[in-house]
């Protein structure tokens, strides 16, 4: 295995804020990390930066040996679920197209190729059947379908996924991490994936990240996600329960019941 991305001493903030600091973090390929933590911790800011998008306040972050900058066309992204409006006249075909095309603006590719390419994306995640409706009509497991097709179009060797289960119903939440992990099986990915809920993840994720009060640890599920860990993390007693296979946690301070599921469980 090797290192895709790397962090070496990161500290993010914005203004006066801190998010987290001192983030020593290494993804390699065929690996999944989950992100997870309180709401404004800074989790989807983290994959901005990865992304070239937000700096880092001080530390580094390299991307196969090199600064992360934006437009790396070997990161893939799938963003925060937003459903489609009514009146955008993109079908699920484009929204892949997209992808494939990129930023080559002005160089074009052959059209049978970008065809056959389009069509190889669409039906490794299974979206054939609805390839040519508008995306507004499709449900949001469809989308996301897409997402990760659009995502996987330009051969990436990592894939950030900001909440890709976010307002999905149990079967597409597993349909859609099971797509996820298909990939990085496949395509040797590296993945950081950030979750309010382990969960529908649980037995695909390799270490977790958890990040809370501007600290962090890392570990896998098993080292990370324990009353021990968690009450130290919050600096509360937070109660870590396992229970048919599933990870349950209560009492985690000022979360939003939308956002934590698990905590809403146990309340
Ligand atoms: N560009 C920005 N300028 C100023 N503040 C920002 C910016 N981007 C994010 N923030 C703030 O940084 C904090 C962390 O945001 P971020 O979206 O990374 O959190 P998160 O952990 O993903 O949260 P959630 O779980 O609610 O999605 C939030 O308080 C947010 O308002």
């Amino acid at each position: 295995m090797s290192v895709v991305l790397r962090l070496e001493r990161a500290a993010l903030g914005f203004g006066a804020r801190r998010l987290w600091e001192g983030l020593d973090l290494e993804v390699s390929s065929g690996e999944l990390i989950a992100v997870l933590g309180a709401n404004g911790s800074g989790k989807s800011s983290l994959l901005k930066v990865v992304l070239g998008q937000v700096p880092l306040w001080s530390g580094s972050a390299t991307f196969l040996g090199t600064p992360v900058r934006r437009g790396d066309r070997r990161i893939g992204y799938v963003p925060q679920q937003r459903l489609a409006e009514d009146g955008v006249p993109l079908r699920g075909r484009d929204l892949v197209a997209l992808g494939v095309d990129g930023h080559r603006w002005g160089v074009p590719i052959p059209s049978r190729a970008r065809r056959q390419r389009v069509n190889q994306l669409l039906s490794s995640v299974g979206a054939e059947a609805y390839a040519s409706t508008p995306l507004s009509s499709l449900s949001g497991g469809e989308q996301q379908r897409l997402r990760i097709a659009q995502a996987l179009a330009a051969d990436p060797r990592l894939l950030l996924c900001d909440e890709p289960l976010l307002s999905l119903d149990l079967p597409h939440q597993r349909l859609v991490s099971d797509l996820v992990d298909d990939a990085r099986r496949r395509l040797d990915l590296g993945v950081l994936f950030v979750t309010h809920d382990i969960n529908p993840i649980l037995d695909k994720v390799d270490r977790v990240l958890y990040i809370a009060n501007h600290r962090f640890r890392i570990g896998t599920p098993d080292e990370v996600m324990t009353t021990d860990v968690l009450s130290e993390l919050f600096d509360a007693p937070v109660e870590v329960i396992r229970h048919n296979g599933r990870i349950l946690v209560a009492g985690v301070p000022d979360q939003d019941p939308y956002h934590h599921p698990e905590a809403a469980v146990l309340r």
